[in-house]
């Protein structure tokens, strides 16, 4: 049993360890920094685990039943840094303070917990990454699906959605990439552990409850108008999230005004697998290099940074949305507006969240001053938008509301640049309080007071050395030295005798000291309460606020998508209303910034008639870059981007499906086949005609014949089933006889040539099967020894020589209708080729071809007979 478990070891304890023990037991969960003197210490399991995750060095102190305390302990000052770090490990931490007064505590000084830092909850710019929402995310399973709520503290968006299956469910959760994800007790999280998942009590997550506590946040008298009221699950999470997120921040949450249902089917749905492999916002490795944010994203604030990440993540489907962006990015970038927008953009910070820390009461002054700053820059912006006649700028230039009171009052209210704390003072402007002035000018003036009495004292008593001086302990007085002592006035009352001087104090001196030293203490009070009653008086402009903050955002990710459309050389989409997918001259985003050559731009042509492609080629042809470069197109048209491409017609997509690349699932113990398995299923269940499917060398993943058939099936059952337009890359040549047999079938195949021992890949997509494989060449090219090389190539030479004999007598389970067999008058062959037959050894496929080929056996005997 843990020391923690055990109530009755706290009696065995010092009064401090006692303390620590109780304020411990209500923070279970989260690691206790508990404030002695200079440092936060942290004992037992929590210091184990700090000193883990920190690199700390593990200590002990006194004893616990005759064992050690384990301890670790953090220096104050850097605190904020080990926070950092333990919040992106998933960490959440409870700061307990000393709020009681070491003087008069009889025992250890009073102590309670102040701050509860958690991952999806922090507000603090220092420990929020900029160019990313920081969510909370919520999940609870219901009867038809489950509910989940996502909740940006630093920005107050909150939604909800209903993802109908675990698999749905996942592809959200990779979509919002929650830092905190609360469960109720009881329910595994989704997808397995994961890093950062919180267990919070299931009654949270009743609907009733979460009902009543999200109308009185709202103040609304239901959830009716955010189109929620019949969501049961969804609005149990977001409840639960609600009250966890009031816990942990211990003051109101005014910022949070409401809720958006995002309904999955206004977006392309692009399942978790997808996701990641088409590298949106992170690459294969976890890095954030080489994806398409990192060439999309040149915003020039980081709210537009966030809001672009959103973007790429949640691509529409809603025509008109996207035909308006579009013509956004083409105004500017015909008026070449978009330069100098994005000049005085850069300017604007992070006033999103700056208005967030606003609505928590933690605002800094220099918050403030950033925001009084952008909305400064709001007329010209608004200026430069005027004659940019489309809609969406039309409407953007209109939420830029200058704010004019607001602006005035953050002027009047603070100087020019002000410290970082209001604690320091020197935060409000003169002028703006004339209680505040006077007691300004009371302190302010003392020097000069000082001044005049040093000299009228030194007039009075003679004494040319006399000066006014202040310490901290005694305060102001007047030295004269011991040999000049004897001349000091009657008025003067000795406070201290030094070695060579004594020091005093007057009437007069000790009346000012009363006067200055409370006018100090009382002008820093008095500029709290003025600053404090700023952040309020700023309250209820928010909403307003908000809503400028996100059209500066917009207009920043469209200025940036101008400026990459113009600068990377990309097309406007053109979005159509029939199942058509042509695109001319496609490149791949990130591909093309990287490769030192220039990049081979590729044709697409999908049409209604013809919506699959059987691509063949070489390793290295070229074949995994096509298929990604034509979602990404696709992906990028309904963000509402320009695409790299001459020209992109599109038609309805409803979702983006990938079965590309292949890792084992360790985490979840699943095999490599097991997940490309896992990932075919959901395509061939869910794949519409709608729907692009990237297939890439699906069945690799077992032996050749179940892959082979595996593959075979699957591209049929697209073709012929789904109907989805789909890229189909394999290196099984048998699959090029696909299109002889299903309609709407053609075959493609990246081109390369061969030069002596040497091939080149010329990246080019042409029509029909490829020609070979070059899959030696590929190896010596990768560095493979020699010897290697033309051991492979006798091997190879001899398996051609066997498949070629293997051809003429036909082997027994080739997938294909066999020629017409040999007649067979007595039936030998039928009885040879039964015998020769392990029914046990046969995979489902097998055995079918088998009994193809025994009935075709028969036939041919029956005829003859
Ligand atoms: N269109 C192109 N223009 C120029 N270079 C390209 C093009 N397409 C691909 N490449 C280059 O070729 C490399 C290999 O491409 P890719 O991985 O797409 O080949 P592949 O056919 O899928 O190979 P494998 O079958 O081994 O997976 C890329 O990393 C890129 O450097």
């Amino acid at each position: 049993m843990s020391i923690l478990e055990d109530k009755t070891a706290t009696y065995t304890h010092t009064p401090m360890m006692q303390q620590y023990l109780r304020i411990k037991a209500g923070q279970p969960e989260r690691l206790l920094f508990y404030r002695m003197g200079d440092f936060y210490e942290l004992f037992f399991d929590d210091a184990r685990k700090a000193a883990r995750l920190l690199n700390l060095t593990l200590t002990a102190r006194g004893q616990s039943a005759g064992e050690p305390i384990p301890m670790a302990g953090i220096p104050v000052h850097a605190a904020e840094q080990y926070l950092a770090r333990l919040v992106r490990l998933g960490e959440s931490i409870a700061i307990c303070e000393q709020v009681g007064n070491p003087a008069t505590s009889k025992g250890p000084v009073d102590r309670e917990v102040v701050r509860i830092v958690t991952p999806g909850t922090v507000t603090d710019d220092a420990l929020l990454n900029a160019h990313q929402d920081n969510l909370l995310a919520a999940v609870t399973r219901g009867k038809s699906g489950y509910g989940l709520a996502a909740l940006d503290l630093s920005s107050g968006r909150f939604s909800i959605c209903t993802p109908e299956n675990e698999e749905a469910l996942l592809g959200e959760l990779e979509r919002l990439h929650p830092a905190e994800l609360l469960v109720p007790d009881g329910l595994a999280p989704p997808g397995g552990e994961r890093q950062g998942v919180t267990r919070y009590p299931p009654w949270h997550f009743e609907p009733e409850t979460a009902f009543e506590l999200l109308t009185r946040q709202f103040g609304t008298h239901d959830l009716s108008g955010f189109g929620c009221d019949d969501l049961p699950d969804a609005i149990g999470a977001a409840g639960a999230l609600l009250h966890y997120a009031g816990e942990t921040q211990r003051t109101a949450l005014p910022h949070i005004t409401g809720l958006v249902l995002e309904r999955r089917d206004e977006a392309v749905i692009l399942d978790a697998a997808t996701r990641q492999n088409l590298e949106l916002e992170r690459n294969l490795s976890g890095g954030q290099e080489h994806t398409l944010a990192s060439v999309l994203d040149h915003t020039a604030t980081p709210m537009g940074s966030r809001c672009m990440r959103r973007w790429i993540n949640r691509p529409l489907r809603d025509t008109t949305v996207l035909q308006e962006r579009y013509q956004a990015i083409g105004m500017l970038i015909e008026t070449a507006t978009y330069t100098g927008l994005r000049e005085q953009l850069r300017g604007i910070g992070d006033i999103e969240r700056i208005i967030a820390r606003i609505a928590l009461k933690s605002a800094r002054p220099r918050d403030l001053t950033t925001l009084r700053r952008a909305l400064d820059t709001l007329p010209t912006l608004r200026g430069a938008l005027s004659p940019l006649d489309t809609p969406l700028l039309d409407r953007l230039s209109t939420k830029l509301d200058g704010q004019p009171e607001v602006t005035e009052l953050l002027h009047r209210a603070l100087i020019d640049e002000p410290p970082l704390l209001i604690r320091d003072g020197g935060v409000i402007a003169s002028a703006y309080d004339s209680e505040l002035d006077e007691l300004r000018a009371l302190s302010e003036n003392a020097d000069q007071f000082l001044v005049d009495l040093e000299a009228r004292e030194r007039e009075r008593s003679g004494i040319a050395n006399l000066k006014v001086a202040y310490n901290r302990v005694h305060g102001y007085y007047i030295e004269i030295s011991r040999g000049q002592a004897d001349k000091a006035p009657i008025d003067y009352t000795r406070r201290q005798t030094l070695k060579g001087a004594e020091r005093y104090i007057t009437p007069e001196l000790k009346n000012f000291e009363d006067k200055v030293l409370s006018a100090r203490e009382r002008s820093l009070a008095r500029e709290k309460l003025l600053y404090d009653d700023l952040l309020e008086r700023l309250e209820p402009t928010l909403d307003i606020l908000r809503s400028t903050a996100s059209a500066l955002a917009e207009l920043d990710v469209l200025c940036a998508l101008a400026e990459r459309a113009y600068s990377l050389d990309y097309a406007a989409p053109e979005l159509i209303e029939s199942p058509v997918l042509c695109i001319e001259g496609g490149r791949h985003p990130v591909v093309e910034q990287v490769l030192s050559e220039p990049f081979v731009p590729n044709d697409l042509d999908l049409t209604d008639a013809r919506r699959m492609l059987v691509i063949t080629g070489p390793n290295m042809g070229g074949k995994s870059t096509y298929m990604r470069q034509t979602a990404l197109i696709v992906l990028l048209a309904h963000i509402g981007s320009y695409v790299p491409a001459s020209r992109a017609l599109i038609g309805p997509i409803d979702r983006i499906f990938t079965r590309i690349g292949a890792a084992d699932d360790l985490a979840s113990g699943r095999s490599t086949f097991m997940v490309e398995m896992t990932e075919a299923a959901n395509i061939l269940n869910n794949a519409t005609p709608n729907s692009l499917v990237l297939m890439d060398e699906i069945g690799r993943g077992t032996s050749t014949f179940d892959g082979l058939s595996l593959a075979w099936a699957c591209a049929q059952h697209l073709a012929e089933t789904n109907r989805s337009f789909t890229l189909f890359a394999t290196h099984y040549f048998e699959l090029t006889t696909l299109p002889e047999e299903c309609l709407g079938v053609a075959n493609a195949h990246t081109e390369a040539v061969e030069h002596g021992d040497n091939v080149v890949f010329l990246h080019q997509l042409r029509p029909g099967p490829a020609s070979q494989s070059y899959g030696l060449q590929v190896a010596r090219l990768a560095g493979v020894p020699p010897a290697v090389i033309r051991r492979a190539k006798h091997r190879l030479a001899k398996l051609e020589e066997q498949a070629v004999a293997a051809a003429d007598t036909r082997q027994q389970y080739s997938l294909f209708p066999p020629s017409a067999p040999e007649i067979d008058p007595t039936g030998e062959a039928l009885v040879q080729a039964l015998n020769n037959t392990d029914p046990d050894t046969l995979t489902p496929r097998q055995a079918l071809d088998t009994l193809y080929r025994l009935r075709a056996l028969m036939v041919e005997t029956q005829k003859e007979t």
